[in-house]
């Protein structure tokens, strides 16, 4: 496959005044005045055509700049770049010129990429038409919401067809729609096999789109591999890094500034380091929608699969365990930690209700016609049993164990004719 980003050794340094003195001072005797700052410090990376690679990191650790410079927006301070093929950015607020209007920024952006007159002719309409700015297309950008601003962005990225698209943020302003529209959009350069880079605070868009992550820390490279490998870490990371101190941050920055890239795990109290706390719990669970984990061991990432078999089905947790101050849960087919046991899934994964057992009393009752019956209770789509209860309407139900999830109760208990026993909720009863 053929390279089409080189990146190597590339720095970026900025100069941080205190003051406008110090700027001016800083012209007449340079090196004298203001402070060196570095926003990238040796960041190498490579990446193959049709590579869809996510940048993540907290904020200020340098995601923006490395993607401004790729764009040919930003130049480097210092290092090596190469590019083959043309890159295009989408960014919230990238290159777009506020005092011309919609229509002359796209004209002046495609002059800018070096496409000729008839080129532009062609392809304004289109661009216009999938912006969706209506009569604001000949309004002044500055007259535009961040929103619009994007939506005028990413219509001209994706419209002059680029080898290399990079997406920063773009998603995240704007409404609903149009980020769907962007995504389908994205999809289809994916299949087509082009390149993108994908800079996002969202975990869960990174995941799904992304194959490989560029894991950076405060300018620094921390990690370059694939989704399924780096996200869990940097799920991981995140996950202390919220819970440090103000000055922990600070004197981890201070660390990372200085020299090599930290350890997080520095950070923590040495009590609750791979401490493993287990307890008793009587929950139910359903799977999340997005990409998950579970996982054979909490403190084994690399033993997990993928979640995608577990869902719509409801699962009985009798076992809590935190490690690392991070809770999981044991998921089991049975009322059971020992029986039926699945594995552990991380809590913010998860869907969960508290279950008890009311009692084992025999009941009456009849069936109002709605609702569906399940195998287990608080069942999801794939626990369905009958999927219409109402050709069945007061029919007999005899129910013999009652329990309550959340705060619904639910009976389990046969129907009239019916062979096996199903859960149905109490609002379907009487
Ligand atoms: N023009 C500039 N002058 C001085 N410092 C800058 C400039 N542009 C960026 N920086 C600094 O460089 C660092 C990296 O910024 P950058 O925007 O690339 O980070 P980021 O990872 O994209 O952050 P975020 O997630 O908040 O968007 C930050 O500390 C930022 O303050």
């Amino acid at each position: 496959m053929e390279k089409v980003i080189s990146v190597r050794n590339i720095n970026k340094k900025y100069k941080l005044y205190r003051n406008n003195k110090e700027r001016i001072m800083d012209l007449v005797f340079p090196k004298s005045y203001g402070e060196d700052f570095f926003a990238l410090k040796d960041v190498n990376f490579e990446a193959f055509e049709g590579d869809i690679i996510g940048f993540i990191g907290t904020n200020g650790s340098g995601k923006s700049t490395l993607s401004n410079i790729i764009a040919g927006i930003v130049p480097e301070s210092s290092g090596y770049l190469e590019i083959n093929g043309q890159a295009s950015l989408i960014a919230v607020a990238s290159g777009l010129k506020n005092d011309l209007s919609g229509r002359e920024n796209i004209e002046l952006k495609l002059l800018m990429l070096g496409f000729d007159r008839d080129q532009i002719k062609e392809l304004e309409p289109q661009i216009i038409e999938y912006a969706e700015l209506e009569t604001f297309i000949d309004q002044p950008v500055k007259s535009y919401s961040s929103g619009m601003k994007s939506r005028l962005g990413f219509a001209i990225s994706v419209n002059i067809d680029p080898d290399i698209l990079i997406i920063d943020e773009a998603l995240s302003v704007g409404d609903k729609a149009f980020a769907n529209k962007s995504l389908n959009k994205m999809l289809e350069f994916k299949e087509k096999g082009k390149t993108m880079i994908f800079v996002s605070h969202s975990i869960n868009q990174v995941k799904n789109f992304c194959e490989k992550v560029l894991w950076l820390e405060f300018g620094k490279v921390k990690k370059f591999g694939s989704v399924e490998d780096i996200i869990p870490q940097y799920e991981d990371f995140l996950y202390h890094w919220e819970k440090l101190s103000k000055s922990d941050r600070k004197q981890y920055r201070k660390l990372s500034i200085d020299g090599d890239v930290p350890n997080i795990y520095d950070f923590i109290p040495e009590t609750s380091l791979n401490e493993k706390k287990e307890s008793i719990v009587s929950l139910l669970g359903h799977v999340k929608a997005g990409e998950s984990y579970i996982y054979k061991d909490p403190s084994d990432y690399k033993e997990r699969e993928n979640t995608s078999a577990l869902k719509n089905n409801v699962y009985y947790i009798k076992k809590k365990m935190t490690y690392n101050g991070n809770p999981y849960y044991l998921l089991s087919k049975q009322p059971s930690y020992m029986n039926g046991v699945i594995g552990w899934m991380q809590k913010r994964d998860l869907s969960l209700l508290p279950h008890y057992s009311i009692d084992n009393d025999q009941k009456q009752l009849y069936l109002t016609g709605g609702g569906k019956a399940f195998n287990r209770p608080w069942g999801g789509k794939k626990n369905i049993v009958i999927d219409d209860l109402t050709i069945l309407e007061g029919e007999s139900f005899i129910s013999n164990k009652t329990e309550k999830v959340g705060n619904n109760l639910w009976y389990l208990g046969r129907i009239e004719n019916q062979l096996e026993p199903v859960w149905i909720n109490h609002k379907h009863l009487k």
